[in-house]
């Protein structure tokens, strides 16, 4: 799909491909719907980064908050989105180590205990080395550091998500 074929969808049909490009957020999309034409992907991405970036801190974190727990009992429920479901099963979040799960829980818990909002942390660019060792860490840090990083990883998620879509069979259709 090219970019004019996205400049040219109802909103309806947008919402529904892109949004879920931040998890649980279709409001995001669906007002970055408003801003068409994009002379690009990139701009697609730009428009939505700069939507976030203007919202207050309580949105932020309610962005962050629309996010499930890494390795959380969703992923073995099946409750997941499809992208979070796909984004942990490749990062091995359903094939931990009992210790290894115990310590997620137990540091996720810490984690949103201490901010009031849970980890978020890119799967994809992560393995579960990666992921416990930044969780440990990032439980360390200040709140206010902390949802700032929270939002980058959440622009990193939602830039892998747009090209996946992008290159998808689900967009080709259109
Ligand atoms: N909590 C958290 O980071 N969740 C996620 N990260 C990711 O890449 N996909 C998710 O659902």
């Amino acid at each position: 799909m090219d970019i004019s074929a996205v400049n040219a969808l109802p909103y309806e049909d947008f919402v529904n491909i892109f949004g879920n490009v931040v998890e649980k957020c279709p409001l995001i999309t669906a007002a970055v719907w408003t801003r068409r034409p994009f002379t690009s992907f990139n701009a697609l991405e730009a428009a939505i980064n700069e939507f976030i970036d203007a919202l207050p801190e309580s949105g932020k974190e309610g962005i962050l908050r629309c996010h499930p727990d890494l390795a959380g009992k969703h992923l073995h429920s099946g409750a997941l989105t499809r992208e979070s479901q796909e984004e942990q099963t490749r990062a091995g979040m359903d094939a931990l180590s009992s210790a290894e799960a115990s310590q997620m829980t137990r540091l996720n818990e810490e984690y949103k205990g201490r901010f009031g909002f849970p980890f978020v942390i890119c799967a994809r660019m992560n393995d579960k080395v990666t992921i416990l060792h930044e969780l440990s860490e990032r439980c360390q840090n200040e709140r206010a550091a902390e949802r700032a990083r929270g939002i980058g990883e959440v622009k990193k998620i939602c830039r892998l998500r747009l090209q996946g879509l992008v290159l998808s069979d689900a967009t080709n259709k259109l």
